[in-house]
């Protein structure tokens, strides 16, 4: 028999994710299946709840943003058995705008009791996995710069300042980069890697990518300036930056290396990682994420 599991963040977007318990309740039993909610206590526990539970239930859903849906995925990854489910909670909720799915909780419990599902792509850089989106430059620094003010200044003025610092500051550099073998160099400001379209909060930065389709999408922001970025960041929210071929290329892969860029700070579905190594290479897992979607475009 069908029975699902869900690891709730209570405090993904701010808490709003324990508004969603009691609809989950009422749906679950409304429908006649077995269920169980579990609230995380710390950062990661979401990992090895998801890890332990894999063969007790046939579903497991994250409640939560990108940070939850990572980490339940990555138990699931582990194990490489189960299915993941997402009823967004978060703040930006970026991974399931990238599989299409309904932003309304009641919705998104929907398509997990309809059990729709798709096997989607795992990308890894340098031997971490990411499910939607890698990025380095501008977009890496700002979130730093956010996470800094966000230990004194709480709510979007945080972001909003952490953007102005990183307009100031920000230095663009030359690049060199190996796609699918052959080799291009580039004055960028960022560039983004991943499977899925969304990313920071909503911006469509790869609106070609298909998050089952095999390859990794790259969007090179370039020979910008930085006083021009207020101009060009308002088209990547709708995912029209692609008519500005000036300041865009767009390239679509199975491998990605960006060269001689250690200790480089690489954005991961939105967490912060440290670049040890000498390159930053783009690789995709063999196994693949078995994941509810709706099929209803964001
Ligand atoms: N009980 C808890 N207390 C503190 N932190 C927790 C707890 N449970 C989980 N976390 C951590 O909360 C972090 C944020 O969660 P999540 O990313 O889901 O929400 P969000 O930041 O609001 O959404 P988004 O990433 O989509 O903007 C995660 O890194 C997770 O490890």
């Amino acid at each position: 028999m069908r029975n699902i599991l869900f690891i709730v963040n209570p405090i993904a977007g701010g808490g709003r994710t324990k508004e969603i318990v009691p609809i989950i309740t009422e749906r679950m039993t409304e429908n006649n299946i077995e269920y169980k909610i579990i609230y995380t206590k710390r950062p990661k526990e979401a990992i090895n709840i998801s890890e332990e539970n894999v063969d007790k239930f046939s579903v497991i859903v994250a409640v939560g943003g990108d940070g939850t849906i990572n980490e339940v995925a990555k138990g699931i990854i582990n194990k490489k058995k189960g299915i993941l489910g997402i009823i967004p909670g978060g703040t930006g909720n970026d991974m399931s705008k990238s599989l299409g799915l309904s932003q309304n909780p009641i919705e998104a419990l929907d398509a997990i009791i309809e059990n729709t599902t798709k096997n989607i792509d795992i990308g890894i850089v340098n031997g971490t996995l990411f499910l939607n989106i890698a990025s380095i430059g501008f977009d890496a620094e700002t979130v730093k710069n956010t996470e800094v003010i966000k230990k004194r200044i709480k709510g979007k003025i945080a972001y909003i300042l952490s953007v102005l610092i990183t307009l100031f500051t920000y230095r663009r550099r030359d690049i060199s980069l190996i796609i699918d073998g052959k080799e291009y160099q580039r004055n960028f400001l960022l560039i983004a890697v991943g499977n899925g379209s969304y990313y920071g909060g909503g911006m469509k930065i790869l609106p070609m990518a298909e998050i089952d389709d095999g390859y990794f999408h790259v969007c090179i922001i370039k020979d910008i300036k930085n006083c021009m970025v207020p101009f060009l960041f308002p088209s990547i929210f709708k995912g029209n930056h692609l008519r500005y071929s000036k300041y865009v290329d767009i390239f679509k892969a199975n491998k990605v290396i960006i060269k001689n860029e250690s200790n480089v700070i690489i954005n991961l579905d939105g967490e912060l990682m440290n670049n040890d190594k000498k390159d930053i290479v783009f690789d995709f897992m063999d196994y693949k994420l078995e994941v509810i979607t709706n099929g209803f475009k964001y």
